[in-house]
């Protein structure tokens, strides 16, 4: 419970702390107050019970058409202050949730603590896109309802209190055993001690609901992840006919949902067995425990009617948690989910690489050993330098490790030991695969700059240059990328002609040309080396790079 408790009050001091959470602050408080002003319409409320009942009684005609409409007025200041809360609570739940999604992008993105999760599924940690998307948004919109709810019912409850108290004078009188027993305004006390008991029953019927939640939502996330996967690699799976095998996946993807709901919706069940009773009976108890006194003589029917109202809000009030317990229990498993994954994303940002990253003349990698994350080592490197403006051509049979290395190269893979040196300049690191960002053709040529903030022409010159003419006409540069149906070696010519614009020092191709035939690569390389005369080029690639002019061969072992 605690550490549920820390979990809630860490993410609610994001939301609240971070710039442009704190006006949310002045939300909250506003709709607090509309939320005791509600309390006093509900106990005007209550004094109009007895008014009205009373008339009745003394069959006084004017004065029960003067509290009609007492209750009309009554009733249209209730629904006037419930729509400004709700109003004004959909603002604080917008601006909590930018809040606390920002923070929690951050977390992801900085230090490149998504690339280090990335195989991560331990609790809470898979599927950060869920993380990112449906928890924040379930964890504000759970937190500011229950919040306020929870501190709106605290003062309600002692105004409800004082009211019952002050109406429960009578004492219940009865015999024991031949011993007479009488319990003072046994009404006030009555309301806690049945709310109490029943509070106990829904927890221990009821705790079993926050694991269920958490893990629903996982297996749902899993789900959508299969099924996102599979229309990304559409093609793939047309061509090898993989159908039966995806909805396999799929099948098994969905039984877990379903074995998960079923648990759910017996749990669900066996607490609704109790609650449900008890919100129907909660509301008629305080008529059949106040009545001895009427009955007795010691209440009018005004009065009965009264102190059934005041009662019943004592115990509505009270039973909030029983009540809202399902919702409970999903905020705790939101807030368990996302804690986990910020301080996880916290951890991975702060991965701290083995191999020691330093300033030189020249790129120089001495003593590099590079290891799996299990420790095995992979590849081992005694010493190579590469001079600024010079050209290398980096090669060794598959599976040797030079994806590993230039992912090194690039600061990404931590495990691994020795120095790498780096000379004055920017360095780009290009992968075999093509990622082309969702967008327009020349915000794909440009990735990660802004196309806005750059001349179309210079873009449309350097699609040419890399042989893309048929994209470089101004009507394409702006059509999306993703109908475009590029191969795959337009894909990787796209990417390279982001080093056209970028124009780095230092430039690290991980088979950035392998979908292209040689003639082609020669082509575009040639472009390169012409439009950017004084970069380092390190090609790793199992053929020979052409069009670069000399280039000095290292051969990995
Ligand atoms: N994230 C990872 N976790 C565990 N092992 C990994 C990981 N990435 C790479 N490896 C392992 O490291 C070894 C080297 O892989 P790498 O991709 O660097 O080879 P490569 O030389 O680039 O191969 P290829 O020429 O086939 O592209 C392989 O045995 C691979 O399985």
């Amino acid at each position: 419970m605690r550490i549920v408790l820390s979990q809630i009050w860490r993410l609610a001091v994001i939301c609240a702390w971070q710039p442009g959470g704190r006006f949310g602050i002045a939300l909250f408080a506003v709709v607090f107050a509309l939320g005791l002003v509600s309390v006093q319409i509900t106990v005007r409320l209550i004094r109009w019970t007895n008014d009205f009942y009373n008339a009745l009684q003394r069959v006084d005609v004017a004065e029960a058409i003067n509290q009609i409409g007492v209750f009309f007025l009554l009733v249209a200041i209730s629904a006037a202050l419930h729509l400004a809360s709700a109003y004004l609570r959909k603002m604080l739940q917008i601006r909590w949730r930018k809040v606390l999604t920002d923070v929690m992008l951050g977390h992801w993105l900085a230090g490149k603590a998504y690339w280090h999760m990335r195989d991560r599924t331990e609790h809470g940690l898979d599927n950060p896109d869920q993380r990112i998307a449906d928890d924040c948004r379930i964890f504000v919109y759970r937190l500011t309802t229950e919040a306020l709810e929870l501190i709106t019912n605290i003062v309600a409850l002692v105004t409800y209190f004082a009211i019952l108290w002050n109406l429960s004078t009578f004492p219940l009188s009865f015999q024991l055993f031949g011993v007479d027993i009488s319990i003072a305004r046994y009404m006030v006390w009555a309301a806690p001690i049945y709310v109490a008991i029943s509070s106990g029953v829904t927890h221990w019927l009821g705790a079993p609901l926050v694991p269920l939640n958490v893990q629903q939502q996982k297996t749902e996330a899993d789900f959508r992840f299969a099924l996102s996967r599979f229309r990304g690699a559409g093609e793939q799976v047309a061509l090898i006919g993989g159908e039966a095998a995806e909805r396999r996946l799929f099948q098994q993807r969905f039984e877990a949902i379903i074995l998960n709901w079923r648990q759910l919706m017996n749990r669900e069940f066996i607490l609704g067995c109790f609650t449900r009773p008890y919100m129907q009976t909660v509301l008629r108890i305080p008529l059949f425990l106040a009545l001895p006194a009427f009955l007795a003589g010691r209440l009018t029917f005004g009065g009965l009617m009264q102190i059934g109202s005041a009662f019943q809000n004592v115990v509505t009030t009270l039973s909030w948690f029983i009540f809202s317990y399902r919702d409970l229990a999903e905020l705790a498993s939101a807030a368990k989910r996302l804690d986990n994954f910020r301080e996880a994303a916290v951890t991975a940002s702060m991965t701290e690489s083995g191999t020691t990253r330093g300033k030189g003349a020249s790129l120089r990698l001495g003593n590099v050993e590079l290891h799996q994350p299990d420790g095995r080592s992979i590849l081992r490197i005694d010493g190579i330098d590469v001079a600024p403006g010079e050209t290398v051509w980096l090669r060794g049979r598959s599976g040797l490790g030079k994806t590993t290395l230039a992912r090194t190269v690039a600061g990404i893979w931590p495990h691994g030991t020795g120095r790498i040196d780096y000379p004055p300049g920017h360095l780009v690191v290009l992968p075999q695969q093509a990622y082309l960002p969702i967008g327009s053709v020349a915000d794909a040529a440009v990735y990660p700059a802004d196309a806005a903030n750059l001349d179309h022409g210079d873009i449309a010159a350097a699609l040419t240059l890399v042989g893309l003419t048929r994209l470089a006409a101004a009507a394409s540069l702006d059509a999306d990328v993703s109908t475009l149906g590029l191969s795959g070696g337009e894909r990787q010519r796209l990417v390279l002609a982001r080093l056209l614009i970028d124009r780095p020092d230092h430039v690290l191709l991980d088979e950035a040309t392998s979908a292209l035939d040689e003639e082609a690569e020669a082509a575009v390389l040639s472009a390169l080396r012409r439009e950017l005369p004084d970069a380092t080029f390190v090609i790793i690639a199992h053929r020979e790079p052409k069009g670069l002019g000399s280039v000095r061969t290292i051969t990995l072992e």
